[in-house]
């Protein structure tokens, strides 16, 4: 029988405690997941909650009630406003997901999105989010951010940077790194045995020669020669512009993009509703709905939980795969 899913609570004050909700009711008994999370705040929410001690009783309750492993906000939650003083939980509960999962009580980690910022405030987080705090929490030199979607996977080699501190921190090292790591990724989790990469460059028409910028010659270029080398299909550096239409799409099976936005437009753009968060290089598996807290319609009624449950399955399929 499968080890179940470790879901965190994320930011109280958004989205995350209705479609956790919405989630259970629509996973039940397909998809064994318990919440690390508060239990009051869930039956606030209308929830029927079943408290647990161990991730070890989800199994046995999760057709009958959301089961709730007690992780107790310190102040009530207002909607839309996050609370410095429930920080601290907030972080346990991802910190208490990946102990679970790095000792196989649970067999992945899920995580309902976080306000970055207010963690910082609240807590001191010193993360940029959940990808670099997993990471540190691992110990895994390399995380990358993959957002993978019925139509597009996708990871951005930079992440959660300012756009003008992008072209010194694109180096060689970095990107040779989250290739293989994307690389591995397909190929373990994603079943394909000889995945195609197609890369996008940094500058508009991936630098038109270097009459638009340098880094597609200098950096990106030499890096994808000594991948294709050993054997890697791997393609670029491409115009990112040209590279997400539909033929396009259909000629490589993941794209990497240089920064944040260049990689998640395309992807919310196409899959918002289905697509989900993926970090590869972890030695556990974790995935996230593709959306944050959604401050402007908590607790209004109309929050998808598409994501979270398209989240949910990943991550049953992904550990399943690897077990
Ligand atoms: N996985 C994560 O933890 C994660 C992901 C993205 C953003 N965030 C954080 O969330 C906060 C808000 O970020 P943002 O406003 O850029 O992005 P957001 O995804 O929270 O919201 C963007 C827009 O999409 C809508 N939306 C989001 N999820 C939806 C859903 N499930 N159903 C219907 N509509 C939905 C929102 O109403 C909003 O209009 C920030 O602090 C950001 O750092 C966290
Ligand atoms: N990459 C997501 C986005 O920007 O929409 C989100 O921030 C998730 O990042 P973490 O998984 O690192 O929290």
């Amino acid at each position: 029988m499968m080890r179940p899913i470790a879901l965190t609570m994320g930011d109280p004050a958004g989205i995350g405690g209705e479609l956790t909700l919405a989630a259970w009711a629509a996973l039940r008994t397909e998809t064994v997941f318990y919440l690390i999370g508060d239990p009051d705040w869930m039956r606030h929410l209308g929830g029927v909650v079943r408290e647990i001690a161990s991730p070890s009783e989800a199994t046995s309750c999760m057709s009958d009630a959301l089961p709730v492993l007690p992780e107790r906000l310190e102040v009530p939650v207002t909607l839309a406003r996050p609370a410095p003083e429930n920080a601290a939980p907030v972080v346990r509960s991802i910190e208490r997901a990946v102990a679970q999962a790095l000792s196989g009580e649970a067999a992945a980690v899920c995580t309902n999105p976080i306000n970055k910022k207010a963690l910082q405030d609240g807590a001191n987080f010193a993360f940029p989010g959940h990808t670099e705090f997993l990471a540190h929490l691992c110990d895994s030199p390399r995380p990358v951010m993959m957002l993978a979607g019925p139509d597009l996977r996708v990871v951005p080699v930079t992440i959660h940077i300012p756009l003008s501190q992008v072209p010194a921190a694109l180096t060689p090292e970095l990107l040779e790194e989250t290739l293989r790591v994307t690389h591995a990724g397909l190929r373990r989790d994603f079943g394909l045995a000889s995945p195609h990469i197609a890369v996008s460059g940094l500058n508009p028409h991936a630098g038109e020669g270097g009459a638009m910028g340098f880094e597609d010659i200098d950096c990106i270029t030499p890096v994808l020669r000594k991948l294709a080398a050993e054997g890697m299909r791997i393609s670029g550096p491409y115009p990112a512009d040209t590279m997400f239409h539909p033929r396009a799409r259909a000629t490589y099976d993941a794209a990497v993009c240089m920064y944040h936005d260049q990689a998640l437009i395309p992807t919310k753009t196409l899959n918002f509703d289905s697509g989900v968060n993926v970090t590869l290089g972890l030695p556990i598996v974790r995935t996230s709905p593709d959306h944050g807290t959604a401050y402007d319609i908590a607790g209004r009624g109309v929050a998808r939980p598409d994501s979270l449950i398209a989240a949910l399955r990943l991550a049953r399929d992904m550990a399943g795969a690897r077990a």
